[in-house]
């Protein structure tokens, strides 16, 4: 099955037919930030299948006058904006699908794990904002380290009695589109025609490319296997290292959030065969939350397509690296969470 595809943006958006879509409303929560503000725009922007109705930007300040600049944008959606906690709940009332891209990015020399003390509780009273306000919703983690903050989110939904494996997704998209973007510039392919599976978690080696998988086939020496692999895993690193202490990847991931959200739209709208990678709760491995392929419907998660075939390479990199380190961080996450909030 092919990875779903990135929409294409229509010219005419005047011309948007809403009669065939659910009321779709999505909460960008860090909406005034590097991320929000990009994907809160590509929100702006959708368009049937993908229409989205209400985009509310959150943010703990700026989210209001972020509203006001995209809703003069001349497309169907409406905007609003939420500034500061008293004005959460409005945001998050109704919300279909909440993304979250708060939270603090790195600067070089740090790793993702580095952003856990500060990013931990604001995804944590975020998680826990939904399980009041929206415990239907489905909830995309964006805020790093992905790899502990999606177990965060889940003990937050627990604690509430509202958690559901199908509807809690950690973004790995952006390890997607890399790839993607990285085997077309080698292979000379268009990156729009190459499909290939990442799995694993967000970070450094937790992150592996099925490259043996990549569509349409070609073959890779074991140097250039090497080289995209590496690259593919500190994709972040050379966005944060080329910023020099402006921040990490923002537009790319805005691009990558904004597929998700919208194969996440096309599923709850009753689209079939939508299928994206995805840190969802998992029995693939033995980690409780992992990346793999997973096919979307109207409740969420619909069937977790697992490993597939891999390759004795991937094999290897699966059981030394991935599955070793991405254990730590859902148990870093976990008793973190346990620590925090139930004493
Ligand atoms: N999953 C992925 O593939 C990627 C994840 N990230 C992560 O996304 C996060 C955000 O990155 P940027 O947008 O570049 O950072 P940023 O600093 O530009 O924006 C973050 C926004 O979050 C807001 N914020 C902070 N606390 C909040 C709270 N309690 N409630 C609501 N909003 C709050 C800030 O006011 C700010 O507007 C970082 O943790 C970064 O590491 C970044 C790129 C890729
Ligand atoms: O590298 C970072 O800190 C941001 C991120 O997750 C990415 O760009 O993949």
């Amino acid at each position: 099955m092919m990875l779903s595809r990135a929409i294409k943006f229509a010219p005419a958006a005047r011309s948007l037919s809403t009669s065939v879509q659910n009321n779709m409303k999505v909460a960008v929560l860090g909406g005034a930030g590097g991320i929000g503000q990009p994907l809160s725009m590509l929100m702006k922007l959708s368009h049937p299948p993908a229409f989205v109705d209400e985009v509310a930007v959150y943010d703990i300040q700026h989210a209001k006058g972020v509203a006001a600049d995209l809703s003069h944008i001349d497309t169907a959606a409406k905007v609003t904006g939420h500034d500061g906690e008293g004005e959460l709940a409005d945001a998050l009332k109704g919300s279909n699908i909440v993304i979250i891209p708060a939270g603090v990015p790195r600067k070089p020399g740090m790793t993702r794990d580095d952003l856990f003390n500060t990013n931990a509780s604001i995804v944590a009273s975020l998680a826990e904002a939904c399980a009041i306000n929206c415990p239907e919703a489905c909830i995309a983690v964006i805020s790093n380290p992905v790899n502990s903050t999606v177990a965060i989110a889940a003990e937050a939904l627990k604690k509430h009695g509202v958690y559901d494996p199908r509807r809690l997704f950690g973004v790995t998209t952006l390890d997607v589109v890399r790839a993607r973007t990285f085997i077309a510039g080698k292979k000379g392919f268009d990156p729009k025609d190459v499909s290939v599976p990442v799995i694993g978690g967000h970070a450094g080696g937790t992150i592996l490319p099925l490259l043996s998988r990549t569509e349409p086939a070609t073959s890779f020496t074991d140097e250039e296997r090497d080289a995209l692999t590496h690259r593919i895993q500190n994709g972040g690193t050379e966005v944060v290292e080329a910023k020099a202490g402006a921040g990490s990847a923002t537009l790319s991931m805005a691009w990558a959030g904004a597929q998700f959200a919208f194969a996440l739209v096309r599923a709850l709208n009753g689209e079939k065969n939508v299928v994206e990678c995805t840190m969802v709760e998992s029995d693939v491995t033995s980690c409780q939350y992992f990346s793999s392929q997973v096919e979307l419907g109207v409740n969420g998660v619909e069937r977790n397509l697992g490993l597939g075939d891999l390759s004795d390479y991937e094999k290897q990199k699966l059981e030394a690296e991935v599955i070793p380190e991405l254990q730590k961080s859902i148990e870093k996450g976990q008793k973190w969470f346990h620590e925090q909030y139930q004493k």
